[in-house]
């Protein structure tokens, strides 16, 4: 049987992005604008007649909510759902909260840089019991010593690749068409290892907020688009340059 075609759709703007607030695991909601985003997200999915039949998302409301309202219009809001913990965004460790500007002002270019992208610095730990920390979170009761109190996106691709393999990889090679909505970072560490991208280079790749990318994939599971395809090509060159450009 044909491998199916996989769809990865990072969650519209979230009120933290609007605010320009490192947001991690924190649990925020969608902006109006992220809304907006997320709707015409599976309008782009509905019109390229790119319908999926399973979700996999995160078990962050902005991931979920934006699967929900694409998947309500394109039709599709009854298919079956996984979500697993390790779909979640990077933890930002104890930058969650914080400013973007004000952290880049405090700190410089180079080690916001290496926070923000480098493959293997992870910000400092947060604190456990602390306001932005999800230690005490009652969905990751069960990780134990798996729960992150920072990550890098090293960490990330070391999480990410088991689910991919367990979880995704069974129903793609079963024919369907996967939707997979996440975040920046969790989609930045699966794109690195389906379009095989290095270490350094990766720190270079940005992805849009409610933009589905699609990936057509050969019986080894390499993509045959690589770097995959936009749905609205023009309007993600756009928000890639903007994801980039924070802080600034
Ligand atoms: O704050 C975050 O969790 C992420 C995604 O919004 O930000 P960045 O793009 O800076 O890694």
């Amino acid at each position: 049987m044909a491998v199916g075609t996989l769809v990865l759709l990072r969650h519209g703007e979230s009120v933290w992005n609007a605010e320009n607030l490192f947001t991690g695991w924190v649990d925020v909601a969608l902006s109006e604008k992220g809304v907006g985003e997320a709707k015409r997200g599976g309008v782009l999915l509905r019109d390229a007649g790119l319908l999926p039949d399973v979700l996999h998302t995160s078990l962050l409301r902005r991931a979920i909510h934006t699967a929900n309202l694409a998947l309500d219009a394109a039709d599709r809001h009854w298919i079956p759902v996984k979500r697993d913990w390790r779909l979640n965004e990077r933890h930002y460790g104890a930058l969650q909260g914080k400013n973007k500007k004000q952290t880049l002002a405090e700190f410089g270019e180079e080690q916001f840089q290496l926070w923000r992208r480098s493959y293997d610095t992870p910000p400092p730990v947060i604190e456990r019991g602390s306001e932005f920390s999800q230690d005490a979170d009652p969905r990751y009761a069960g990780l134990g010593d798996d729960l992150p109190l920072t990550e890098c996106l090293l960490d990330v691709v070391k999480r990410i690749l088991p689910y991919w393999d367990e979880e995704i990889v069974p129903d793609l090679r079963a024919g369907k068409t996967v939707l997979v909505a996440a975040h920046g970072n969790s989609l930045r560490a699966l794109v690195k290892h389906l379009d095989g991208i290095s270490d350094t280079d990766i720190a270079g790749l940005n992805i849009p907020t409610g933009i589905p990318l699609r990936y057509d994939l050969d019986d080894d599971l390499k993509p045959t688009n690589p770097g995959g395809t936009y749905l609205d090509p023009d309007a993600a060159a756009d928000a890639i340059k903007a994801v980039a450009n924070q802080g600034r």
